[in-house]
């Protein structure tokens, strides 16, 4: 078990940059989900760690060992790197078994008690050894798949938007799982990821990734309660954002005035609020902004509710935890903010 530090990795394909200085450090035996938009790098930055690619400039480190600086580079075999990848993993006329012993010395492959253990460290019934993929359901496929990474136990695991390929009932459940053997295995993991939710729900760190760039490397919570900036924001979560004008630690905007959290700021602004933030009252509140509701989306747990602030003010988003009463379309409520605007420059 190693730590894994990456500094000021480059590469460009073709003379167009794909990573531009991406600096990570990923603590021994934790998870880092690195978030970005499809193209941003992500698959990229993987192959630079597992040493499939080599980067144009900066450095590679797996604890004190450096895989690679420019001029000398350590072959992928002999990185001890785990890859998941997406879906298709698993050689299909090889049973589970096989599969998971494919990468395994010789000398090893014979050890059915390792077999064991790692199916149990991935939540998979014994009996499922002898099984061929196309006998496993998308999520026991990606958990042997996890499982043959494990098996010559690596110093870094590497996911590769592992989930992705699987609906939403089993992707759950599967993503439980893999992060459960992760942490029981105490493995250092890099997972990629578009999905904000996977991110923020499973990793100990979320790198945002924006076109090469790592712009922000910080705790789930404070990467959606603190975003770098309002692309961020908007990112990692449905965010509200209005122009405001700061003083006194106060945001004066359309919501009326909120705290800040930043009290350094003065002035013109943005102010970003996240929709569970806001509440729906029905009737009149001394600090309500009266609102028209304009569409209701009904997900089971909870409710996105946009209304048009009246009269004539920008619309916005509020999110409202299932069980509580639903205003219906077109009618007029208050509105209040709870807790504090983050702070941006104001556009110009
Ligand atoms: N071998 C290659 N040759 C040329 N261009 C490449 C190569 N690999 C990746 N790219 C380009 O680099 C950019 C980043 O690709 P990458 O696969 O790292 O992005 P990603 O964030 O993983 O995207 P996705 O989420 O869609 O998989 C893309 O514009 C892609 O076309």
């Amino acid at each position: 078990m190693t730590a894994l530090t990456i500094t000021g990795v480059t590469k460009s394909y073709g003379g167009t940059p794909v990573l531009q200085g991406v600096d990570l450090h990923v603590p021994q035996g934790s998870l880092t989900a690195v978030l970005g938009p499809s193209g941003c790098g992500k698959t990229t930055l993987l192959r630079v760690i597992a040493g499939f690619a080599d980067p144009d400039g900066g450095t590679v480190a797996f604890g004190n060992e450096i895989v690679f600086r420019p001029g000398r580079s350590t072959k992928a075999q002999h990185r001890k790197v785990g890859y998941v990848p997406q879906e298709g993993a698993l050689f299909p006329h090889l049973t589970v078994t096989a599969n998971i012993t494919f990468g395994l010395p010789r000398t090893q492959r014979k050890q059915g008690s390792r077999v064991a253990e790692l199916l149990e460290l991935v939540g998979l019934a014994a009996e499922l050894s002898d099984r061929y993929p196309y006998e496993l359901s998308g999520g026991q496929q990606q958990r042997v798949a996890l499982a043959r990474a494990l098996a010559p136990r690596p110093a870094v695991v590497l996911l590769d938007e592992p989930f992705s390929a699987l609906d939403a009932g089993l992707r759950e459940a599967t993503r439980r799982g893999v992060t459960r053997a992760l942490r029981a295995a105490g493995t250092t993991a890099v997972l990629v990821t578009h999905d904000q939710a996977e991110a923020l729900s499973l990793a100990d760190q979320v790198g945002v990734m924006r076109q090469g760039r790592l712009v922000q490397l910080d705790t789930p919570a404070t990467v959606y309660s603190q975003p770098r900036d309002v692309d961020v924001a908007g990112f990692v979560g449905e965010a509200v954002l209005l122009p405001a004008t700061i003083h006194d630690g106060q945001a004066w905007c359309a919501l009326g005035t909120i705290p800040v959290t930043d009290s350094e700021h003065r002035g013109d602004a943005q102010v970003l609020i996240r929709p569970e933030q806001l509440r729906i009252h029905t009737t009149d509140r001394p600090n309500g902004v009266t609102a028209r509701v304009r569409e209701i989306n009904y997900y089971g747990h909870d409710a996105t509710i946009r209304l048009d602030l009246l009269p004539e003010g920008p619309s916005v988003v509020a999110r409202v935890v299932a069980g509580q009463r639903l205003p219906g379309p077109h009618t007029d409520v208050q509105l209040t903010v709870s807790g504090n605007a983050v702070t941006y420059p104001a556009t110009r």
